[in-house]
């Protein structure tokens, strides 16, 4: 009989309970295939109209040969194919930009319909936006300040948003794009306008901002798409700031209204709109940063130029904008501090927090930080990344307690206060550690209390704890979290006031494993509030799927943009060394290090919680002074070892992957990583235990010969391989002596651990047969005479079953 209550809520039975949660799962996703469905055909209506009315772009349908729309006339697809259509766009490298970027276009302009055609099929950078703005530069001069000469040929093609893009040279790198929001899901235009690659102009006039020119601000008289230099940039790591501002989202004050007269000159329209748009931008952007450097201003675009001149300009501008050794002089430029020059005092935050910082000695904010908190404080939703170490947590903190601040003094000092801030994050340790900060940071306000729920501890004891101690900040784990919402009517009342929900570790949590509860979570708390993701690594997936959470108007706040991903001062090499020899090579590695260090403070990373335990058992034999850490564990322990871990120093922590994220040990020397990460993302969060805060590091990463490909999904790293060690042959038959004495149960569940973890690994590249294999050499290594069996049902859920050298237990 397994564990657990044998009557659940509501005094439903067990398969009660479950039929009913598999409903409502199945629901759950029939309402998102439905929205799928929607967004699709809406895409399809934009899409339309485009080219009804402008007729130049090539429609996504059509380049995804999903439909026939050679001919004007549409004829939609049943909802099973729209599904399907969308299924394989989303399969589609690229596809990352299905939810934000390139939904519905009306960017046809209409004088130029014909041009277009004929540029996009010659070109495949930036046609459309080049032909537009060689016609806008023709016809410029007669648009400048006068809205009524601009011919929209239809009131749906008017322009509704504002953008504003700009560049900047020094530090700090970041970049903020709010995208469109729509005030409402139902209006399918919603879906049309949502390009926020498109600069379009203000209502009132036909100016654009586009950048700077000879140190002052420059409008000019285009329509630039940025989509596609904004891709590049993407990719290639260009610097820059760019806001594409929905009027819908932002309060009406950020709009500026230009009047301009028909007269005016070209630089006192300059002006006029410079200091508006430092009012657009100004606190959400970059502060003293915030300006339009030369280097994004259209130096490529000079008005009395031909089209097709201009259209060169633009191509060597882009090529310039990619070239490695222009981004390699940014990078160099902006030196090592993780620090701006902004003070927290000189913010909108309370003076109680400023004082808080000060005493546990923050001044200055860190890049994160001035870059997040403006954006954050005007409420705007943000995806905000940031480096491993660079102060995350308080970027999202202080305006979480600003957030309760301002809520309605009722909420505060009552016997059960709304929560008004929830923050998620994947492990205990990790939110234990984000309320532990939040109380630092609420020192000096009496009356706001932080909470956690996290699993490992008694759901009772959490109960008594809610109601005897009340708080209005809430950090937890989903699954924990969810308990509470689905058990605890009292808890879900509570949530209904959310005002902040702040998902740190996006991207893991937005990834498979925590998903679905992520969803549930999303469901059970007011849509009106206000989110934020961060993380030190956004994948393109999850910027799609992260509208699961945040607005449609978000800001995507990117501060390592054409920045390598980890800390320069954090040296990365790898060693490449057989199974048999990864325990020799490791006790090696770990013994020169603290040969050379004197207070060394290590972490090791293992694959899975068993082989971290036998990775920890063998080194205890070794006599190195070794703490372990893995999910196995109770809690009691791992707070306690956690803690521990965090004061010390000349220790070894061998860890699973639950220290991974967000943990900050300080002053961490080395990060050993054992066997290949899960991915790239893992990768780079390991390694960020160390070089925090801008310190110095080292991480190595110890590989098989056949885990070498995943060299490949790192090599934009400077990670260098290191030369083949010399082992010790005493300390070779020293550590084969320890494995073969160890206790045989845990060297066995090693390789079921082992085992499961590579099988699990999508991107292996190894067939079932050959990692079998593997796993009998791995099996070898650590002394078992023979490869353990495996259930029949645990041997077919892995697909293993019938696969030779794997034993099934009668
Ligand atoms: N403004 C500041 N001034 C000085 N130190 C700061 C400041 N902000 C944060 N720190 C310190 O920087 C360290 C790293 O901060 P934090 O843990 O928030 O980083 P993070 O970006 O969340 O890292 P990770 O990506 O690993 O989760 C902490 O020790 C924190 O106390």
């Amino acid at each position: 009989m397994g564990g657990g209550p044998r009557t659940f809520p509501g005094g439903i039975n067990k398969w009660q309970w479950k039929r009913m949660h598999e409903k409502k799962a199945k629901e759950k996703e029939r309402k998102l295939l439905d929205q799928e469905k929607e967004l699709y055909q809406a895409r399809i209506r934009s899409q339309i109209r485009a080219n009804v009315a402008g007729g130049s772009m090539v429609s996504q349908v059509q380049r995804e040969g999903n439909t026939d729309s050679s001919s004007s006339d549409y004829n939609p697809m049943s909802a099973k194919d729209h599904v399907k259509a969308l299924a394989d766009r989303f399969m589609k490298e690229g596809a990352e930009d299905l939810w934000n970027e390139d939904d519905g276009p009306v960017n046809s302009s209409p004088p130029t319909r014909e041009i277009e055609r004929s540029e996009r099929r010659s070109q495949s950078v930036d046609s459309s936006r080049t032909d537009y703005l060689g016609k806008m530069f023709n016809d410029g001069r007669s648009l400048v300040g006068n809205r009524q000469n601009l011919d929209w040929g239809n009131e749906s093609l008017r322009p509704r948003y504002y953008s504003v893009q700009a560049r900047q040279k020094s530090p700090p790198r970041f970049r903020l794009r709010k995208y469109k929001n729509s005030s409402s899901d139902d209006d399918e235009s919603d879906y049309s306008s949502e390009e926020e690659s498109l600069i379009k102009p203000p209502v009132s006039n036909s100016k654009f901002l586009v950048g700077k020119d000879g140190g002052k601000l420059k409008f000019s008289k285009f329509k630039l798409s940025q989509r596609d230099s904004d891709q590049e940039l993407d990719s290639k790591g260009g610097k820059f700031v760019k806001m594409a501002i929905s009027r819908a989202t932002l309060p009406k004050s950020k709009f500026p209204k230009f009047n301009f007269s028909e007269g005016e000159s070209e630089e006192e329209v300059n002006s006029k709109v410079s200091s508006s748009v430092k009012k657009v931008t100004g606190r959400a952007t970059l502060g003293k940063h915030d300006m339009k450097k030369t280097r994004l201003s259209p130096r490529m675009i000079d008005e009395n130029c031909g089209l097709s001149e201009q259209v060169e300009l633009i191509r060597e501008e882009l090529k310039r904008r990619k070239s490695p050794v222009s981004l390699q002089e940014e990078v160099e430029q902006e030196g090592g501090s993780l620090l701006s020059n902004k003070r927290f005092d000189e913010c909108n935050i309370s003076p109680l927090t400023v004082k808080s910082l000060t005493s546990a000695g923050y001044i200055q904010m860190t890049k994160v930080q001035e870059a997040t908190l403006s954006v954050c404080l005007d409420g705007v939703d943000a995806l905000v990344k940031a480096k491993t170490g660079t102060g995350k947590s308080a970027a999202f903190l202080l305006p979480a307690i600003e957030t309760v601040l301002n809520a309605t003094s009722s909420s505060r000092n009552t016997r059960a206060p709304p929560i008004l801030v929830l923050i998620l994050c994947p492990t205990r340790e990790l939110a234990s550690q984000i309320a532990a900060e939040a109380n630092v940071l609420l020192k000096y306000h009496d009356g706001i209390g932080v909470q956690t729920l996290i699993g490992g501890t008694r759901f009772k004891v959490d109960q008594r704890r809610l109601e005897s101690d009340p708080c209005q900040i809430m950090v937890a784990t989903p699954g924990r979290l969810l308990d509470h919402i689905e058990n605890n009517s009292g808890f879900s009342i509570r949530l209904m006031g959310l005002k902040m929900l702040i998902v740190d570790e996006a991207d893991h949590l937005l990834d498979l494993g925590f998903r679905k509860d992520i969803e549930k979570i999303v469901d059970c708390v007011p849509r009106e509030r206000q989110s934020l993701l961060l993380s030190a690594t956004i994948p393109k997936e999850v910027r799609r799927v992260s509208q699961l959470v945040l607005k449609r108007g978000h800001a995507f706040i990117d501060t390592v943009l054409g920045d390598i991903e980890t800390h320069e001062k954090v040296k990365q090499s790898y060693y490449v060394a057989s199974h048999e020899l990864h325990f020799q090579v490791a006790y090696q590695l770990l013994k020169d290090h603290i040969s050379k260090v004197v207070d060394y403070k290590v972490i090791v990373f293992c694959t899975t919680s068993m082989v971290t335990s036998l990775m920890f058992q063998l080194l205890l034999e070794m006599k190195l002074n070794v703490r372990e850490m893995h999910s196995r564990k109770p809690q009691l322990y791992r707070t306690r070892i956690s803690d521990e871990f965090r004061e010390s120093k000349r220790l070894i922590l061998v860890t699973s992957d639950i220290s991974a994220r967000g943990m900050n040990y300080p002053d961490v020397t080395l990060v050993l990583q054992v066997g290949i990460p899960t991915d790239r993302e893992q990768y780079i969060h390991r390694l960020g235990r160390t070089g925090r805060e801008g310190k110095e590091g080292e991480g190595i990463l110890l590989l098989a010969p056949w885990e070498e490909y995943f060299l490949d999904e790192i090599k934009d790293l400077p990670i260098a391989k290191s030369s083949s060690m010399q082992l010790d042959s005493d300390i070779k038959l020293k550590v084969q002596n320890t494995l073969v004495n160890m206790d045989s149960s845990v060297k066995e569940a090693a390789y079921h651990a082992w085992l499961g973890y590579y099988n699990s690994i999508r991107d292996i590249g190894r067939d079932k047969t050959t990692l079998v294999e593997l796993a009998n050499q791995f099996c070898d290594s650590i002394g078992l005479q023979k490869p353990p069996s495996l259930f029949r049902k645990t041997a077919v859920k892995m697909g293993l079953r019938n696969i030779p050298g794997i034993r099934i237990r009668k």
